[in-house]
């Protein structure tokens, strides 16, 4: 338990935080003193009125390790990203003209077959890590590719610039599915290398803290045999790892399953093993009834795309429905599918997916039959939902206390700055309160807010002043 002795190990920080620990309740905790121990984990979080709080203050500015967020900017979790394929950064924002099984063959396993070069891996990882963290995620859901050493790249980026991650070798053997130059060898190959890598990771010298976890990655079935499948759900089963795939996307890939297994997706994936309290599944859009309670028993979640669903899903995840029956979820960017690497556009693009899903969108159909509204059913989710989702949310997903400002959780947070110079959040003193502000933020903001950003304690980014805009010159 904190005492004052603390204050010469870790920091504490004075700010205003707001967090949504459960869907649809924001937390706004105003002027708190918040006391990080040495490990950067949240010990308290104290209000003015607390009489712990001006010994551990004064302690903490004696020390030299009290730090208060300037006027204008406020904390926030650190965004959660469940779903990121790192290898798929430098085609993020074009090649989506084509429906996703095209996508994959064309564009896709083309980029990712570039993966065994070690040189080509370290300049594309080291800049989707950079640009995830300055964009506020503390923790990504990645998948690699199925190269050992492209994925160790990956793990080492992260372990030395900060962020927490979850890295997965991508599993793919399928001869049908998967072209010949970007295939595992053989079933019994892609589950050996899968387990080298977990025993790599989780014993690496620069990952004592387990920051960067290993997780087990089946591509999606169709890209995956049942050898490979009924191995890697053993390998689940005696390692504890998380496990991540996609699961139900698209017309094209659920119909697929269902002729090739004569069972949904996610039966198939609990058949073999794979559906665990510590199982992430990309998309998830066309689950059934009984895929929903199946999910909900087992404790795996869904990582909602809702930017990437938009071009390859043919549909919207409905988060309020699937929520209101127990069903694990978090929010992802889905780089490449999803353009953005930005969580708060993801927060975005799940608040107008759920206007589309509720609302219906096409004029040519009657109000009763144009979307879920006409059918007494609610779809639609806010601001504050969103931030859960994208946090809180992700956190429980992972099995990790990450997602909440608040005693036992990781020191992960981002400081947002609605002062900045480049600032789309504007806000209007006497106009606006605290839940407008937070709304603001939500709906506004962009990289050029997040001033620094944090991870297990540690500050593993901080904005750089704005450069000089070059003049245009004449000639
Ligand atoms: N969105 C998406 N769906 C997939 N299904 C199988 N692979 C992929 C992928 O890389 N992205």
């Amino acid at each position: 338990m904190m005492n004052s002795a603390d204050a010469g190990r870790g920091w504490a920080l004075l700010c205003t935080a707001f967090d949504a620990p459960v869907p649809d309740a924001l937390r706004i905790q105003q002027d708190v003193l918040i006391v990080v121990d040495g490990g950067g984990m949240i010990d308290a979080v104290l209000e003015r009125g607390d009489p712990r709080r001006a010994a551990l203050e004064a302690a903490h500015a004696a020390a030299g390790t009290l730090q208060r967020l300037p006027e204008g900017q406020y904390l926030l979790p650190g965004m959660v990203d469940l779903h990121v394929h790192a290898p798929q950064w430098p085609q993020s924002g074009k090649a989506l003209d084509v429906p996703l099984e095209t996508w994959l063959q064309e564009y896709t396993f083309p980029l990712e077959a570039r993966y065994g070069d070690a040189g080509f891996a370290a300049s594309v990882y080291d800049s989707v890590v950079r640009t995830l963290l300055a964009n506020g995620t503390t923790t990504a859901m990645y998948f690699g590719t199925i190269h050992a050493v492209g994925n160790q790249v990956l793990a080492e980026r992260c372990l030395a610039l900060g962020q927490r991650a979850l890295v997965g070798k991508v599993a793919m053997d399928e001869p049908s599915q998967c072209p010949p130059y970007y295939k595992d060898a053989s079933a019994a190959e892609s589950i050996a290398e899968t387990a080298r890598f977990i025993d790599w990771l989780r014993q690496h010298p620069d990952n004592a803290q387990q920051r960067v976890l290993p997780v087990i990655t089946p591509r999606f079935i169709p890209s995956c045999t049942d050898e490979l499948l009924h191995g890697l759900g053993d390998l689940a089963g005696r390692t504890g790892a998380h496990v991540q795939t996609h699961c139900s996307e698209s017309d094209w890939a659920h119909a697929h399953v269902l002729e090739r297994q004569g069972r949904t997706d996610a039966h198939a994936l609990h058949d073999f093993g794979l559906l665990t309290r510590r199982t992430v599944v990309a998309h998830a859009n066309f689950l059934t009834a009984d895929d929903v309670a199946l999910m909900a028993r087992t404790g795996a979640s869904v990582a909602h795309c809702p930017l990437s669903n938009f071009y390859f899903a043919n549909s919207v995840f409905p988060a309020r429905s699937g929520r209101s029956q127990g069903l694990g979820m978090g929010l992802a960017t889905d780089i490449s599918g999803g353009y953005s690497p930005s969580m708060f556009d993801a927060c975005r693009h799940a608040m107008t997916a759920s206007l589309a899903l509720h609302e219906g969108v096409d004029p040519a159909l009657g109000a009763s039959q144009r979307g879920r509204a006409g059918q007494g059913v609610q779809a639609r989710i806010d601001h504050v939902f969103a931030l859960w989702l994208a946090t809180a949310a992700g956190g429980d997903a992972l099995d990790l206390p990450i997602g909440r400002i608040e005693p036992g959780h990781a020191m992960d947070a981002l400081a947002i700055d609605c002062q900045g110079p480049d600032s789309n959040v504007q806000i209007w003193p006497g106009a606006d309160g605290p839940a407008d502000i937070l709304q603001k933020i939500i709906h506004h903001a962009t990289r050029a807010n997040v001033a620094s950003t944090w991870v297990q304690g540690e500050c593993v980014h901080r904005r750089q002043a704005a450069g000089a805009v070059g003049a245009v010159t004449a000639v």
